[in-house]
């Protein structure tokens, strides 16, 4: 079985970014670069990392009107990313557009709603219910959009694949057991997040902010 850990190489300069990626890349199935990486270095960031030979899932998390994003979709062909975000609360016409201009090697996941926020947060933005309920209802959206499938958090990644057997599901929000949290909120283990049915798992800081990157990543893939 491959690798389904990738790495977010969030990460402010390029030099570094290569180099720890070089450094993790036998313990990692891929890499993922995200908006500070993508906001800082652009096109030409992701061909030096591509460069390594790892599939590249370009996690943009689009958000806007059908026709921005489809455009956005065309202008990222020709750096060939094996996976991109874009937010399901952008709408099934957003969703549909941006599956349509999509490569057809590159998978389209909709982001449900961020690890990074609970109930509490929910109802500060007007929206009712649990995250559970939250999630499972864009989950059901992105998937009747035509989606690949949707990124969630380990809390609900059980109830997403039960109800969507082939989706292909990306959960953050990772850390093993006795790490830190930081801004996350709707956190689990590596290998439960395995279990429960993630296709890809993200993990970013638990790996690029150990002392020996490598060893963290190499311990964390023990786990699986
Ligand atoms: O789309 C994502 O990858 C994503 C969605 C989400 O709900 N939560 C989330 O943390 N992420 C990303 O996953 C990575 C998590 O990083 P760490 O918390 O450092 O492991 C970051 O690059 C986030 O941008």
């Amino acid at each position: 079985m491959s690798n389904p850990i990738f790495l977010a190489l969030d990460v402010p300069r390029l030099d570094d970014a290569v180099a720890l990626a070089e450094k993790v890349k036998q313990h990692v199935g891929g890499i993922k670069l995200g908006l500070e990486f993508f906001n800082a270095h652009g096109a030409h960031g992701v061909h030096m990392i591509s460069q390594l030979g790892m599939p590249i899932f370009l996690d943009l998390k689009l958000h806007d009107i059908p026709n921005t994003v489809a455009g956005a979709m065309q202008a990222i062909h020709v750096l060939e990313p094996a996976i991109v975000t874009i937010h399901a609360s952008g709408g099934r016409a957003m969703m549909e557009d941006a599956k349509a201009a999509a490569g057809e090697n590159t998978k389209v996941v909709a982001v449900t709603m961020l690890t990074s926020l609970d109930e509490r947060d929910l109802k500060s933005m007007g929206v009712g219910g649990t995250p559970h309920d939250h999630v499972m209802r864009l989950a059901d959206l992105a998937h009747t959009s035509g989606l690949d499938g949707v990124v969630c958090s380990g809390h609900e990644i059980k109830a997403v694949h039960d109800q969507w057997k082939d989706g292909f599901f990306v959960v953050p929000g990772l850390r093993p057991e006795g790490s830190n949290t930081g801004d996350q909120k709707r956190v689990v283990t590596p290998r439960q997040a395995r279990d429960h049915g993630a296709s890809v798992l993200v993990i970013g800081r638990p790996i690029s902010r150990a002392e020996d990157p490598a060893q963290a990543a190499r311990a964390i893939e023990a786990t699986l």
